[in-house]
């Protein structure tokens, strides 16, 4: 319990994507990514989530889940693993089996993807205690656009190699200091009430409120970017999940 709300925390794991093979078994540091995303949810940080899952169509997926302190009560049917299935979809199948096993009703659930490894538990604290403080919706972390891909620096090319601005402001622009600064979902944590996903049955509504993380966080979704992931662990030493400080 956290500001007197029950929470759910459900990791997302289908098998077969297809972008990267395996690719929440892919490792980074000596960990996969869903043991990289249990760690953090059982750090002592986060002792305060109710129930930890892991939301996968594949057997292997849920003992590598089991291992690190993930729960897998259920598998997820075919119809909801799919390339086209939506994370709305999935999140509600998983808060209605989660509540008919345990008996009990959850206030909030959290969405903690496996594919940003650099996430801490200070990123799931973050989120959830903006939630609360803010009576919002949802609440999602964001990173700071890059202005190298800033909607006004953004190009189409039309089939005969033609550019044109995407946005029509993109013409005006004289130094990336002068753009609006923009955000993206950059996937470490989402939280959102239950009335929200069960009732709204969305993420994002008009009361949505972002939690910036200015650290270094990659969303995992290219092969190149495990490599890179892996890269940054090393000469970076970025924090890595939630190891035990040794005693
Ligand atoms: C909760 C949610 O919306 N998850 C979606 C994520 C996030 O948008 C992204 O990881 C940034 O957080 O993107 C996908 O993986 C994708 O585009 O393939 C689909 C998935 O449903």
């Amino acid at each position: 319990m956290k500001h007197g709300r029950r929470i759910l925390a459900v990791v997302p794991a289908r098998s077969g994507s297809k972008g990267i093979p395996d690719k929440n078994m892919q490792q980074i540091a000596g960990r996969s990514l869903i043991a990289l995303v249990g760690e953090v949810l059982n750090s002592p940080a986060c002792d305060w989530i109710d129930r930890r899952i892991i939301s996968t169509d594949s057997e292997r997926y849920a003992e590598e889940g089991k291992k690190h302190g993930l729960d897998a009560p259920f598998l997820r049917p075919p119809e909801l693993s799919s390339d086209t299935a939506g994370a709305v979809e999935t999140l509600q199948h998983a808060v209605t089996e989660m509540e008919r096993i345990d008996g009990v009703t959850y206030d909030v659930i959290l969405i903690v993807e496996p594919t940003c490894p650099f996430r801490q538990p200070e990123d799931v604290n973050g989120v959830m205690d903006l939630l609360a403080a803010t009576n919002a919706g949802s609440a999602v972390t964001v990173s700071r656009v890059d202005t190298k891909f800033h909607p006004h620096k953004v190009l189409r090319v039309s089939s005969d190699d033609v550019i044109s601005f995407y946005a029509e402001a993109g013409a005006g622009v004289k130094q990336r200091q002068s753009l609006e600064p923009l955000f993206y979902r950059n996937g470490a944590c989402y939280a959102l009430t239950r009335a929200c996903l069960m009732d709204e049955q969305r993420i994002f509504t008009t009361t949505t409120r972002a939690h910036l993380v200015e650290r270094l966080l990659l969303n995992i979704d290219e092969p190149e970017e495990i490599v890179l992931a892996r890269y940054y662990a090393e000469t970076r030493h970025l924090p890595v999940g939630y190891k035990k400080p040794s005693a």
